[in-house]
């Protein structure tokens, strides 16, 4: 039996949890602004997902949120005095940017980090590269906190290695695992990482989209790929099409999934598709046949459906060889063609035998559904044992969690409350007591 696992962190949403269209490219996020968020609701329906797949018997870990509003962030942009101070000076000239401040995105943790498995690397660790998103302001000031929190998680050098965020520049847009999908017969197996761009950034005359950014260039995934150490015969690029970007697929995990031998996909995906499935299939080498390439046509589910109902958002879950969970949103179950699509999957002969269905709607509503929620973290039994113990779901933390979640979180957020000192007091207070819990030890600013 092998015990190696893909462990999945969900990020913990954060009390400031709420809608302030900062997203361009993202349909969701500019349709809601301005609407009222419910950090607490937003909050319990992560940790309910969270506790769902501990209980089936998946490894779950927590990543806590970050410092928010970020008071560090505003000083650095010329705002001065003290936090209430800065607070109402940014409310007053620059409400936009508190809003970006104060957002509470780091819960997305698939853009947390790009992540190799030990099997992958030269040096045999598990590699990190925090994502410097940084193609939206509100994301580019994540990146710090979270190799900070990553490292608190993940501690032990002996198993883990941690990189520094690429050069915060377009050329090198990394939007981490959300663009990254690694195929594997075993987890602790040599795989193949496959890396999805939107743009080759030092090549002008290559395709890109017209209308909304490609957040993700080549240049940066092959960073990646070197930092990590990993062989270039088992490294897999392929370019998002263009036009799904326009239309509104800002991450490749809007429109597939993968896991283990199996590729979920829509037919309009990438912007070649052949070539990704002949390089996938070259890559994965002897026994080409044991490797499921499911292309959704858009005959079946158009564009428009994937982006609606985040099909392809979802996590596909092994439950042994051969059997794998589909994890999807609510709104595919009110989408008749994806409900329809999905129906017949499972009936089907593809590994995917089973649907699950999540609501999440608060994250929904701001573009991220349960494969935005979650960063995949492929490991050994000695790795598992390496890491924070702390930080993994169970009775007790389900528990505790909640109880502090209720403690600390506000039902209703409207964007002009951000300006709330208030509302900084509450969110710092609720965090010092949660990297007690997380046993996290000092990962905000704020403790230093
Ligand atoms: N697809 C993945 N992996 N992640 C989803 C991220 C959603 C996030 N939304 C936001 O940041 C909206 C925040 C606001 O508008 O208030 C984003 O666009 O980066």
């Amino acid at each position: 039996m092998n015990h190696a696992t893909e462990a999945n962190f969900d990020g913990l949403v954060g009390p400031t949890h709420n809608y302030s269209g900062l997203s361009f490219g993202n349909v969701a996020s500019l349709n809601n602004s301005a609407r009222p968020s419910n950090p607490k609701a937003a909050a319990k329906q992560g940790l309910v997902k969270m506790k769902a797949l501990a209980d089936l018997g998946f490894v779950q870990g927590v990543l806590a949120p970050h410092e928010r509003p970020h008071i560090p962030s505003l000083r650095r942009l010329g705002f001065s005095g003290s936090d209430s101070e800065i607070l109402a000076q940014a409310a007053k000239h620059a409400p936009k940017i508190l809003a970006a401040v104060s957002s509470a995105s780091c819960m997305w943790t698939a853009n947390a980090a790009t992540v190799s498995p030990s099997g992958d690397t030269q040096d045999g660790r598990v590699h990190f590269t925090p994502a410097n998103l940084v193609n939206k302001f509100h994301r580019s000031i994540e990146h710090e906190t979270t190799g900070a929190i990553l490292k608190a998680t993940f501690k032990d050098e002996k198993h883990f290695a941690h990189h520094s965020a690429l050069p915060s520049v377009d050329h090198f847009g990394d939007e981490g695992a959300a663009n990254h999908t690694r195929f594997c017969d075993q987890y602790n197996e040599q795989g193949i990482e496959f890396f999805v761009y939107g743009m080759s950034a030092f090549d002008m005359s290559s395709p890109r989209p017209a209308k909304f950014p490609a957040r993700h260039t080549l240049e940066a995934s092959q960073a990646v790929a070197r930092s990590h150490g990993l062989t270039p015969s088992q490294v897999v690029y392929a370019q998002q099409n263009p036009d799904v970007i326009d239309a509104g697929v800002f991450h490749n995990d809007v429109i597939a999934v993968g896991n283990r031998n199996a590729h979920f996909y829509h037919q309009e995906a990438f912007l070649d598709t052949a070539k990704m499935k002949q390089d996938l299939l070259a890559a994965w080498g002897e026994r080409a046949s044991e490797f499921h390439l499911i292309e959704v046509p858009t005959d079946a589910v158009s564009v428009q459906d994937c982006i609606q109902s985040y099909l392809f958002n979802s996590q596909l879950l092994s439950r042994g060889d051969n059997d794998m969970v589909l994890v999807v949103p609510g709104e595919c179950e009110n989408n008749p063609a994806v409900w329809a699509y999905l129906n017949s999957l499972v009936a089907g002969n593809s590994p995917i035998t089973e649907i699950k269905v999540f609501d999440l709607k608060q994250s929904m509503s701001n573009g991220g559904g349960p494969a935005c929620l979650r960063l995949r973290v492929a490991l050994t039994q000695a790795e598992q044992a390496a890491l924070n113990p702390a930080t993994l779901m169970n009775d007790t933390l389900f528990q505790r969690l909640n109880t502090w979640v209720d403690a600390h979180y506000r039902d209703t957020l409207h964007e002009a409350d951000l300006a709330d000192p208030q509302l900084l007091i509450e969110s710092r207070t609720a965090l010092d007591e949660l990297t007690k819990i997380l046993e996290l030890g000092s990962v905000y600013e704020f403790q230093k």
